[in-house]
């Protein structure tokens, strides 16, 4: 098997291309990567000599540079995790986002058909279906929920389902779809929730909440969604959505007083900031479809999983220092710098 991992130098993609060549030791994985802000070579150093594994730099969205790849390689399967990911930067600057999400999906999926691709896989977010109010504990996202997004980033996401699905009817492209809930792990890049606050903390920085943290994520340990993207390619029957997530739901306060607790560092550091706007309240998954076609189920408790990720910031903490410190400073510092005690 050859696979094409879209976006393997980014957080779930790195995840992703480590897991294929652990478990699958005589496929070959190329990693495709335009090495934007989010995406590190470093992450991949521990594969770079790896015989299976080859490194692309180039953009999803160039065409020429895709065509050609896909003719040199012939590859098997495609997964493609490429994208913008950011919630606040999609609201500051939607351009990208369509550009990458959605243009970029459909140049990959051209030559997956003019090449004859036996899987194309779109690595999807749960946040397409919009969000459930908070006083409704018992309403899941299903594979049936209507789509209904809120952002630029979740409406960039959910064309490209959509594009994805059209391309399935149309022309027979054998095409599935994951909608994933929130993944945290090792890699991610700290400018989401998580890794954002454990750099802030180490730092003795204050932590900046929107809102009132009221609001509720569904948590997934990042290799629990690889080992299902993994079943999906294998299993999965083209043409359908799976849902990916832990029932694992915590408000954003909650999650931040954990970090605080297991660093042994002081609630004072949390400041409550200004809203994101349009901001959703809750994401919860209903991952049975998942469970009882491929017999996937999450192994990794919040409880072990977020102990595991400070620990991987506390022994790695060149790999974020570096981020921090490099190109990616000036924005960390106008995001999550100056926003002490704004309401
Ligand atoms: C960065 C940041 C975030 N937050 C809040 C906003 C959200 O309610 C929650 C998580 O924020 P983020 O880490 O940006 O993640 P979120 O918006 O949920 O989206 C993530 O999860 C999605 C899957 O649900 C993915 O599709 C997205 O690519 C990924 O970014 O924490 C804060 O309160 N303070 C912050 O500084």
């Amino acid at each position: 098997m050859n696979i094409l991992v879209t976006g393997g130098a980014g957080f779930i993609g790195s995840n992703f291309v480590f897991h294929m060549l652990k478990e699958h030791p005589t496929y070959r994985v190329v990693c495709l990567d335009a090495l934007t802000y989010a995406g590190n070579l470093s992450t991949l150093e521990p594969v770079m000599e790896n015989g299976n594994f080859k490194f692309v730099k180039g953009d999803i969205t160039d065409r020429e540079l895709v065509e050609k790849l896909f003719k040199e390689e012939k590859f098997d399967f495609v997964v493609n995790f490429a994208a913008e990911s950011h919630v606040d930067r999609s609201i500051e600057d939607p351009g990208i986002f369509l550009k990458t999400n959605i243009l970029g999906t459909q140049v990959l999926m051209d030559a997956s058909r003019k090449y004859g691709v036996k899987r194309f896989h779109q690595v999807s977010t749960d946040e397409v279906y919009g969000d459930l109010p908070l006083d409704r504990p018992d309403l899941f996202f299903t594979e049936e929920t209507p789509i209904h997004t809120s952002s630029p980033y979740s409406a960039s996401k959910a064309s490209a389902d959509l594009l994805v699905q059209a391309y399935h009817r149309t022309f027979g492209l054998p095409i599935t779809i994951s909608r994933c809930s929130n993944n945290y792990g090792p890699y991610h890049f700290p400018e989401k929730l998580i890794p954002l606050m454990i750099s802030r903390a180490l730092n003795d920085e204050n932590l900046p909440v929107y809102g009132k943290g009221e609001n509720v994520r569904d948590w997934l340990y990042v290799g629990d969604h690889c080992t299902a993207i993994d079943l999906i390619l294998h299993k999965g029957k083209e043409g359908e959505v799976y849902n990916i997530g832990g029932h694992n739901e915590k408000t954003n306060l909650d999650v931040v007083k954990a970090i605080l607790n297991e660093l042994e560092k002081p609630e004072s550091l949390i400041t409550y900031v200004k809203d994101r706007a349009g901001h959703d309240m809750r994401y919860a998954i209903d991952p049975s479809k998942t469970r009882k076609e491929l017999g996937w189920e999450p192994t990794t408790l919040f409880d072990e999983g977020i102990k595991e990720t400070i620990k991987w910031y506390l022994d790695n903490r060149s790999w974020w220092e570096n981020i921090i410190s490099g190109d990616y400073k000036d924005y960390y510092v106008k995001m999550y710098g100056d926003r002490e005690g704004e309401e």
